[in-house]
């Protein structure tokens, strides 16, 4: 069978092209139920490819205004937002990130005994969860529903830190992403939004698997939130740098590789390479999965940029990025790594660079100061101003519901 998670822009925009049709009624009526892998029709599976914009934001929502448009597609539009919406939210609070790792450090030295062990290795009995490790571990993918009840049986009924879950599915996820991976884990557990917490049920379980799970009996369902302080104020949004005059070096990494939607027509790329350190994101690294999927989405990158620009591209490692940068003597410019572990990476790589800013993140992220659906009554705007052609006679849905 082919991968069903693609790693280059080809494949992913005939992903797109392919689910396009899907994003209205199909979306808004089956997103929910996981029949399992392989059987998955009403989901796009687009998450690796739009988290390393081999696909952007812009195409996947454009394509869902071009096909099934702006209301009937409502849904799928706003979940594609959650994503910026989370960016957004982490990019306002760097320090939520510095603190989760040094979180993630400090309860594994205090776990004792197996629970942990057994969790990882789905060996706890549960058979809805130790069936999702398999698959976790085996595709580098969940569906949202099974990672949401997954998070909940996690902290919940096995008790387990948070923190540690999130770690662990990180380390897994082909999709995996600093901001929607850390801020989910925070919301399952109740103090993204203090109090409100995620349980998950064995009758949800069974109804949304089509009957492939039913924990009955299995689970803590009526547990208490987790008991944190709330996330900390909203900070502003540095500046994005200028592109330079002449010519510059161009930087990429798995965080945005469709640099030639990114960089304006006639700018001036000189050299070309990239960087990717996925097994950065923990203490314990990535799978080998994760390490070949993001590797081979940056050679993707890579290719695209040598043949657009017409300059050969390389991938080098952190240590050689300041013998790159002084090997051209010019101006490095990557695009805006969000906070993560690439942007940790990076800042210490003592390397000066020009961040440069999609149009998307400098107009979502600045809204994320408080919670999604204030942010979300901001979307029709957002749609008018980043995607700009919509189909006449088809308005964007009213604001205020
Ligand atoms: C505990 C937990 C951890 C998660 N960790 C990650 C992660 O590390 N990386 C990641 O990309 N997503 C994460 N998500 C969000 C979501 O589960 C995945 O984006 C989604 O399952 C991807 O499937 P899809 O591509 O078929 O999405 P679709 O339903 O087809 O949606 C289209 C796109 O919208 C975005 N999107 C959809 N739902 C969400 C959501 N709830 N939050 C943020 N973006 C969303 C994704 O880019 C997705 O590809 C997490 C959710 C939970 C509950």
């Amino acid at each position: 069978m082919s991968d069903p998670f693609p790693t280059d822009r080809t494949a992913a925009l005939q992903r797109l092209a392919d689910f396009a049709p899907r994003m209205g009624r199909d979306y808004a009526q089956g997103r929910n139920t996981d029949p399992g892998p392989g059987r998955r029709r009403d989901v796009s599976c687009l998450s690796p490819a739009i988290r390393h914009r081999l696909v952007t934001e812009a195409e996947v929502v454009g394509a869902a205004v071009a096909g099934p448009g702006p209301r009937a597609a409502e849904k799928f539009i706003q979940e594609v937002f959650w994503r910026s919406y989370w960016k957004g939210f982490l990019e306002l609070r760097p320090g939520m990130w510095a603190g989760y790792r040094t979180a993630v450090a400090a309860d594994r030295a205090a776990i004792r005994g197996h629970a942990l062990a057994r969790a990882e290795a789905g060996t706890t009995g549960i058979g809805c969860f130790d069936a999702w490790v398999d698959e976790l571990r085996s595709t580098g993918w969940l569906h949202n529903h099974a990672r949401m009840w997954f998070a909940s049986i996690w902290i919940f009924t096995l008790k387990l830190p948070w923190t540690l879950g999130a770690d662990f599915m990180l380390r897994h996820l082909r999709d995996g992403d600093a901001a929607s991976n850390t801020l989910s884990w925070r919301w399952v557990a109740g103090i993204q939004t203090p109090g409100k917490h995620y349980v998950a049920r064995a009758e949800n379980i069974a109804r949304y698997t089509e009957g492939r799970f039913d924990p009955t009996g299995e689970l803590e369902e009526d547990p208490r939130p987790i008991d944190a302080p709330p996330p900390p104020r909203a900070g502003a949004l540095p500046a994005a740098d200028r592109l330079p005059d002449g010519a510059f070096a161009l930087l990429l990494h798995e965080d945005d590789l469709h640099p030639e939607s990114l960089l304006p027509a006639g700018a001036r790329v000189a050299a070309i390479a990239g960087v990717a350190v996925p097994e950065a994101r923990s203490d314990g690294g990535c799978s080998a999965l994760v390490a070949d999927s993001v590797g081979a989405s940056l050679a993707d990158g890579l290719a695209r940029a040598s043949a657009h620009w017409g300059v050969p591209a390389v991938r080098v490692g952190v240590p050689e990025l300041a013998g790159w940068a002084a090997s051209h003597g010019l101006p490095v410019v990557t695009p805006w790594a969000p906070v993560g572990w690439t942007a940790d990476a990076l800042a210490g790589a003592g390397v000066p660079m020009r961040r440069v800013r999609r149009d998307w993140d400098s107009a979502c992220w600045p809204l994320a100061t408080k919670g999604f659906f204030p942010f979300r009554e901001g979307i029709p705007t957002l749609l008018g101003r980043l995607v700009p052609d919509q189909p006449a006679g088809q308005p964007l849905w009213a604001s205020a519901r």
